[in-house]
């Protein structure tokens, strides 16, 4: 489905996890700032209607599309976040640019998702003219700033259950003590 077939920042709040007590990096690009500055108002008004706190946003600028990888790897290393945004806008110019910059952060942010174990979300538009990203960063087809926010959201409650999973089937590992194989039978001595 294009995006055109949808409006990206339609969500229900009363399918989505609660997020209160999550907290989100967000890098922000500041190359086409008026569209960055359109995407990250969307994210970060959809994190506070989700009941994040405010003190829970943590915002950072890079100077373009290609550093949001470093952004997010240092965020990561440094902050103590549930899941971060990435939020940029490359629009095709005269020269082949365009798709280095675009390849390098895709590959980048897939790389940290691989690599890391917070997610980090791709909001990163790539399109062809500015009035296509003035379409998606709050413009008629809403926007991309708002749908990354809610899979912020959903990814970090998935990290948070797959962690408390984690523990259930290895609970003893975190303290050291000795792992009970669920299919050994016991055997007790008398
Ligand atoms: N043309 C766009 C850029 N180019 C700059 C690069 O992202 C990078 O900052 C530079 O190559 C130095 O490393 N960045 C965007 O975000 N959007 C563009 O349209
Ligand atoms: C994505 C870019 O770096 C691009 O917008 C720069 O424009 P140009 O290709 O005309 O140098």
């Amino acid at each position: 489905m294009a995006t055109a077939n949808k409006n990206l920042s339609e969500y229900d709040k009363n399918t989505l996890p609660k997020a209160k007590d999550f907290r989100f990096g967000i890098v922000v690009s500041e190359w086409n700032e008026k569209v960055t500055e359109g995407l990250y108002n969307g994210a970060y008004d959809a994190l506070i209607d989700n009941d994040v706190r405010e003190q829970n946003i943590i915002r950072w600028n890079v100077p373009g599309s290609f550093e949001l990888v470093y952004g997010a790897k240092k965020m990561l290393q440094t902050q103590n976040v549930d899941a971060v945004i990435v939020i940029g806008c490359v629009i095709q110019g005269e020269t082949k640019h365009f798709d280095f910059v675009c390849e390098g952060v895709t590959q980048g942010i897939k790389d940290l998702n691989v690599q890391t174990d917070v997610p980090v979300i791709f909001c990163v538009l790539t399109d062809n003219t500015e009035q296509q990203s003035i379409d998606r960063s709050g413009g008629i087809h809403g926007n991309k700033g708002t749908e990354a926010a809610i899979a912020a959201i959903k990814m970090a409650f998935l990290r948070q259950q797959a962690s408390l999973i984690h523990e259930y089937k290895n609970p003893m590992l975190t303290s050291g003590a000795i792992q009970i194989d669920e299919g050994t039978p016991l055997e007790l001595k008398e």
